[in-house]
């Protein structure tokens, strides 16, 4: 297959994560035969530094001539320490989402029997969990008007849903549910708020088309709290932007590290392909940013496209990483030099070289074991 991908790598950590999955989608297409080719554009601060516009035209048009883009991170302190900056790096992928109408974030949370240890939660809670939050992605509080007053003293941010924005990333999420344990569960402020009681109406609504699924209802507060209680009752979590956010990154610490979470937006037209962390400024060069993240999200890319082998085979070589204890620093206490980079070196070699059993990091220099 021939896929020109565009490749937003944007800030911080970005380019450097990102450099990985493409070192593993080019050991891909020389497994199975594939055509990919990368075309790099500027997205976020690196690209106000660059144009003064945080998505310059000329990258909406890249990312629009494009099968798919694989997006890294944006954001940078300069501008995270200056609230009356107008122009933000933020606004950026805001502006991609919302122009590529990217209305659907899909997020798979799962609990590597590996890491177990490595989540601070214990591990009968975590073992066995497997989530696929579908986030509404270009509607709420995110896109609604903002306003600051003369004296800047009294600030308002809208959040507006319409009927149909809620129905399709709703149908998306109940067909999800269908191919999975058969239970959707909603995530709203219905006790509070007017769009999430809409959210509940429309929701019913669809869930007659879908008899075989379950259909349960929790405020974000209780979810937030379940989240950590029992992750393992949740199946396919579905809520609108602002709660799939900040739900998302609390369930990371089930896998251990945020550095592991994927996603793929996705609307009627255009896919994008990122991983749900920012750009972790205080990392950037380090060497001790995790790639797996932005490697299971070109993963994503691959399912998205129906290379289902492909993307397995990535899978089943982050596994393999994981297992072996070839990671960077927030997952790992046996070695003390995995980089990024060596990270990448691995999957793409066990790729490469999947029924090589002596994966013995042939091309790993391995660093001090602290401990066996
Ligand atoms: N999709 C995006 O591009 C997003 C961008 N941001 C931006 O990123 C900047 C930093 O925001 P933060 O709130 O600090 O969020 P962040 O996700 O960049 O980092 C939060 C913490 O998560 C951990 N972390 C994140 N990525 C990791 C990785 N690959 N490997 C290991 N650990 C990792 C680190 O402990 C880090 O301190 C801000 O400018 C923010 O606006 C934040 C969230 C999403
Ligand atoms: C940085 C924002 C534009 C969005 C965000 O926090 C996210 O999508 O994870």
């Amino acid at each position: 297959m021939k896929l020109n991908i565009a490749v937003l790598a944007g800030d911080g950590i970005g380019p450097e994560v990102t450099a990985q999955s493409i070192k593993v989608l080019k050991a891909i297409a020389l497994e199975f035969d594939h055509s990919f080719s990368f075309n790099y554009a500027p997205v976020g601060a690196i690209a106000i530094d660059e144009t003064g516009n945080p998505l310059p035209e000329a990258t909406l048009e890249q990312c629009k001539n494009s099968h798919a883009i694989l997006f890294g991170a944006i954001g940078d302190p300069k501008y995270d320490n200056d609230p009356s900056a107008k122009v933000r790096p933020e606004q950026g992928l805001l502006a991609l989402r919302k122009s590529l109408g990217l209305y659907a974030n899909i997020r798979p949370v799962k609990a590597y029997d590996t890491l177990l240890s490595k989540s601070p939660l214990k591990k009968d809670i975590i073992k066995g969990t497997d989530i696929s939050i579908y986030r509404e992605l270009t509607g709420g509080i995110y896109f609604g008007k903002k306003e600051i007053s003369a004296d800047g003293d009294t600030a308002s941010d809208l959040c507006e849903y319409s009927r149909v924005e809620i129905e399709r990333v709703a149908h998306l999420a109940f067909k999800a549910a269908q191919s999975r344990r058969k239970k959707l569960t909603l995530i709203d402020k219905a006790n509070v708020l007017e769009t999430s009681r809409l959210w509940r109406k429309v929701v019913k609504e669809v869930a007659t088309s879908y008899k075989d699924i379950e259909l349960d209802f929790l405020f974000v507060d209780n979810a937030a709290m379940q989240m950590i209680l029992n992750p393992k009752q949740f199946d396919v979590i579905l809520t609108e932007n602002m709660f799939g956010d900040i739900i998302s990154d609390e369930a990371s610490v089930i896998g251990g590290s945020i550095g592991l979470l994927a996603s793929a937006s996705v609307g009627d037209k255009y896919a994008m392909f990122e991983p749900i962390h920012g750009s972790y400024p205080q990392a950037t060069n380090k060497g001790i940013a995790n790639p797996i993240a932005s490697i299971l999200s070109a993963a994503m890319l691959l399912d998205h496209f129906d290379l289902n082998d492909e993307a397995d085979l990535i899978r089943t070589a982050v596994d393999k990483s994981l297992a072996l204890h070839i990671t960077t620093p927030d997952l790992n206490t046996k070695y003390d030099n995995i980089t990024t980079s060596k990270v990448g070196d691995f999957i793409a070699d066990f790729i490469s070289n999947p029924k090589d059993s002596n994966h013995n990091f042939s091309n790993i220099h391995l660093g001090q074991s602290t401990i066996i």
